[in-house]
């Protein structure tokens, strides 16, 4: 980087007050003159700053603009095969294994080495060097060895409850007694249904029951940025379940896999499909009557490619409602069990009101309240604070009208 130019040197002469006055006026126009010289070199100095702080300027906003192109297209994942030299490698794509023999930008050669795993794009130009896979493995998955989540806190789903226990632990805890009958038991469940219900929940709380690792995976992350490593990651976490026996794998947003096929071909498209195929294949050659057991979960039942539904699959749908009134009592009960709540907190009234809220909902309802309580510096939670807490989220969901319950839930 080029220095700022350096300060000319700012003119200094003592002129003698006892000089004849002629004498004294050369040696001041003098000085002037000097003055000016410096002035004008001050100015040529600013001219070529300003100008810098331009050329800076425009190369930030050159930089952040490839950052955001680079942040904002898709990636394709490939493997560095050989470093040929002279700023060039070959790496093969993930997914279709396509070799290509590509530039690396000066920026990264010095780093890449046979074996990296990196992020190319469309004409194969390797924009970053990932992390190792096992990173990036953790990053997509969740597991719990034992979620504390029990069947008693779940409130207002019990036929869902019994017959997930039907479809998921009895499998697990009596598999003789499928043998015995002759049949095989459920492979695949889904759990469809509105947002925050308690989807999750029963999925943890069977883990829970059976002493199961509960492996969690988004199906968004399955398609989120690098192209070629959907499939990959659904590998990983089968894999992850046999290693982890019993386990139950909870496949949340399904439909982020599962969509129906749509006619555009674009990469993006045909990579949602790879791992929806790889998902399948792996469901399909597995061991029904096995110690892992797969549940997934939608609020976008609508969408889904009915291929997964197939006999096989995700053969025991279940659907998670919005709690009913009653429901929405047993929710509210469960929420406030360890807080200190006063005699006249009316929980059948406040059930009546909360007509249309899911459980996820009812629960940000109680803490609500212990926060108005707390404003009040009460230690016990009135009716009262219940009814401000309904007010505030109702005031709150007006100005927020893609928050409102079941939106996306047809
Ligand atoms: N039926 C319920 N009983 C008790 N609590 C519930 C119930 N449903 C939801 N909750 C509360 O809401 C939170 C979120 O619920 P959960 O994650 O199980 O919903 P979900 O159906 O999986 O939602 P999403 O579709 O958004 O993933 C839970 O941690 C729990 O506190």
């Amino acid at each position: 980087m080029s220095r700022s130019p350096s300060l000319p040197e700012r003119p200094h002469r003592n002129i003698d007050p006892d000089l004849p006055d002629d004498e004294r006026v050369e040696a001041l126009r003098g000085h002037y003159a000097e003055l000016v010289d410096v002035n004008e070199q001050l100015e040529n100095q600013l001219d070529q700053t300003t100008e810098r702080r331009e050329d800076l300027r425009e190369r930030v906003d050159r930089v952040e603009r490839e950052n955001e192109t680079l942040k904002s297209s898709s990636l394709y994942i490939a493997s560095v095969e050989d470093v040929v030299g002279d700023g060039e490698v070959v790496v093969k794509q993930h997914g279709n294994n396509q070799e290509v023999l590509t530039e690396v930008s000066p920026r990264i050669a010095e780093r890449v080495e046979a074996g990296d795993r990196v992020a190319v794009n469309d004409s194969f130009a390797i924009q970053t060097i990932l992390e190792t896979e096992t990173d990036a493995r953790a990053q997509a998955m969740e597991i719990t060895e034992r979620p504390e989540v029990g069947y008693e806190d779940i409130g207002g789903i019990d036929e869902q409850v019994r017959e997930v226990r039907e479809a998921v632990e009895q499998p697990l805890v009596e598999p003789e007694r499928f043998e015995e009958v002759g049949i095989d038991p459920p492979s695949g469940v889904l759990l469809h249904g509105p947002p925050g219900t308690g989807k999750t929940m029963l999925a943890k709380a069977v883990a829970n029951q059976t002493d199961a690792t509960f492996i969690k995976m988004a199906g968004s992350e399955l398609v989120r940025k690098f192209i070629g490593e959907g499939s990959r990651l659904v590998r990983d976490l089968f894999e992850l379940a046999r290693e982890r026996e019993p386990a139950i794998i909870f496949i949340d947003e399904i439909d982020a896999v599962a969509t129906t096929r749509t006619e555009s071909k674009t990469s993006g498209d045909a990579e949602v499909q790879r791992t929806m195929m790889q998902l399948l294949s792996e469901m399909d050659g597995f061991e029904a009557r096995g110690e892992i057991r797969i549940i997934a979960a939608t609020n976008r039942f609508d969408m889904l490619d009915r291929a997964i539904l197939r006999p096989g699959r995700f053969d025991r749908l279940i659907e998670v409602p919005e709690p009913n009134r009653d429901g929405r009592e047993q929710i509210l009960e469960i929420h406030t069990r360890g807080m200190n709540i006063a005699d006249g907190v009316d929980f059948a009234d406040l059930a009546d009101e909360t007509d249309g809220y899911s459980g996820a909902e009812i629960e940000s309802l109680a803490t609500e309240a212990g926060m108005f309580a707390i404003r009040n510096e009460r230690d016990e939670v009135h009716h009262e604070d219940f009814v401000d807490a309904f007010d505030k989220i109702e005031a709150d969901d007006s100005s927020d009208v893609i928050s409102s319950a079941g939106y996306f839930y047809q």
